[in-house]
């Protein structure tokens, strides 16, 4: 306690600056709080009058916790996108302005977890535990703070690894009609990052329930969601969320690249998203375009897209690989958005119908398909083996029209479409069974130096699936070479032939399979 001092004038000095204290603390404190009211409300959509300081993009506050972000503004109304359920909400209602942007939490606490993109927790596993929140809108980093694709994100996909590579904090585009296999690729690809050190972000937009939760299922079954963040917005989600969806994952994500780790982000897909807006633009009245889509809608993409890149090593080296999944119809990949989107992407992974259909799985065809960066990326093994692949497969699919003809073949072409069905053989694989580097190398090499040629085509899988088995036997300095930027020696590729070759025994016809002679 302060000493009262002891001479007159210092007693009434004291007991005012007490009075004065006394009456700061008593004082109300007073902040102000715009608040509108609801003059309409649709469906995902409220028009609100009576707050002329809104800015763009704000978070507004409704009864009933519902939230929503300011869309447009007009001179006396405010078009604002709802990110609730809206059954309550009703004209006349109050609107309060936060005085913020939309944010999501981030951090360790989410992986494994699944939410929507507000951060409620879907998994019923209690409430998600952030280290942070960051805005879902936020510029992509500038040009100078980037570094080139250099490393290589393996999918553990045969076709994909070895003739449409993809590099970490690439951009690569999955295309294809209904029911060709594009979230099995995503989802293979995240099930291959199980201990490579990637964190995952799956972000699904306007999927049926189901479909959600089957590839949840897939997730959990293989361990992968230890690492893994999944993004929910249903198709019975309103539009807002499903519009939001993609920024807040990739929020999320950002967090784990700006702290120097390498993460894989899918939106399963961005036609969903694309029809979103487009519903909210409509309702919104602002001026439909081609498809009546909006005017902005590549900026929409483009500003996401662009959020994905490879940070150079002042600002931590961590990288965002995103893999983006466009729906076509009819396998028109010229229509507005995939046409968008491929200028958008680094490349594009394209699944075609017939080849489904014929059972080639995964169905990519391989000559719609390719990567603008990702060969840069690729490891110095894959590139040498994988260079003469694509001509001789290129070459047989060419064949391979004629052939249906009936036409008669000469010896040469007849071998080059033999060889040809044995390397489409080999790129088929199954689903969620992601293969090692070290199995699909002694594969592709096998193919390349013709062992498989002798083998029966029935017998292709079997025999595919026990030369990747023989991997295992690769001296493990040989297999370190994998991983890194030398080529493989003669020798060391003849040590790899080798085991191939002895794997393939079995398979071969009875008069070849006699112990091969060194000579
Ligand atoms: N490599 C594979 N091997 C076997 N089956 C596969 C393979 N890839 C996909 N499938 C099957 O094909 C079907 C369609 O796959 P998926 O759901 O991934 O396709 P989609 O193109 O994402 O579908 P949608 O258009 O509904 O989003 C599924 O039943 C899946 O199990």
């Amino acid at each position: 306690m302060n000493a009262v001092p002891e001479n007159l004038s210092g007693v009434f000095d004291h007991v005012f600056t007490c009075m004065c204290r006394a009456r700061e603390s008593l004082a109300p404190r007073l902040s102000l709080h715009e608040v509108g009211t609801i003059t309409n409300v649709s469906t995902g959509i409220a028009k609100v009058s009576g707050l002329p300081g809104v800015g763009f993009d704000e978070l507004l506050e409704f009864s009933g916790g519902v939230s929503g972000i300011a869309f447009n503004l007009d001179e006396d109304e405010v078009g604002v996108v709802l990110l609730g359920d809206y059954a309550d909400l009703r004209a006349g209602d109050e609107v309060r302005r936060t005085g913020r942007v939309m944010d999501v939490a981030v951090g360790e606490g989410l992986l494994g977890r699944v939410i929507d993109p507000l951060g409620k927790p879907l998994d019923g596993l209690g409430t998600v535990a952030g280290s942070a929140r960051l805005p879902v809108e936020r510029p992509a980093v500038p040009i100078m703070e980037r570094a080139p694709v250099t490393v290589p994100l393996q999918t553990g996909l045969k076709v994909v690894d070895a003739l449409i590579p993809i590099g970490r904090g690439q951009r690569e585009l999955i295309v294809g009609d209904r029911q060709t296999g594009k979230t099995a690729i995503a989802l293979d690809t995240i099930l291959n990052q199980r201990g490579k050190d990637v964190l995952c972000v799956y972000c699904a937009i306007g999927q049926r329930a189901s479909a959600v939760a089957k590839g949840i299922a897939v997730l959990r079954e293989h361990g992968a969601m230890e690492y893994t963040v999944v993004v929910v917005a249903e198709g019975s989600d309103p539009s807002g969320l499903a519009f939001v969806a993609p920024y807040a994952a990739t929020s999320i994500a950002e967090h784990f690249m700006e702290q120097g780790r390498d993460v894989l982000i899918v939106y399963d897909d961005l036609t969903q998203h694309a029809r979103a807006y487009r519903e909210l633009s409509l309702l919104l009245r602002r001026p439909p375009g081609r498809e009546a889509f909006p005017g902005d809608i590549f900026y929409i993409h483009s500003r996401l897209l662009e959020r994905a890149t490879h940070l150079c090593e002042e600002r931590g080296g961590g990288s965002l690989t995103a893999l983006p999944i466009i729906e076509t119809e009819a396998q028109n990949i010229s229509a507005y958005i995939p046409t968008n989107l491929i200028s958008i992407t680094d490349g594009q992974i394209y699944l075609s119908p017939s080849l489904f259909e014929l059972g080639v799985l995964p169905a990519v065809d391989v000559g719609k398909s390719v990567s603008r960066v990702g060969g840069k990326a690729q490891r110095a093994t894959y590139r040498a083996v994988a260079g003469d692949l694509k001509l001789a497969y290129a070459q047989f699919e060419e064949l391979e029209t004629f052939a249906r003809f009936g036409a008669r073949l000469d010896a040469a072409t007849r071998k080059t479409i033999e060889h040809g069905r044995r390397i489409r053989a080999c790129l088929k694989q199954a689903e969620s069974a992601p293969v090692p580097v070290p199995a699909q190398i002694v594969v592709l090499l096998a193919l390349t130096a013709g062992l498989f040629d002798e083998v029966a085509l029935e017998k292709m899988t079997e025999a595919q699936l026990a030369v990747q088995a023989a991997a295992e036997g690769i001296p493990a300095q040989i297999a370190a070479l994998f991983e890194s930027d030398r080529k493989l020696l003669d020798a060391e590729r003849e040590i790899i032939i080798g085991i191939a070759r002895e794997a393939l025994k079995p398979f071969l016809p009875e008069q070849k399979n006699q112990p091969v002679s060194q000579a």
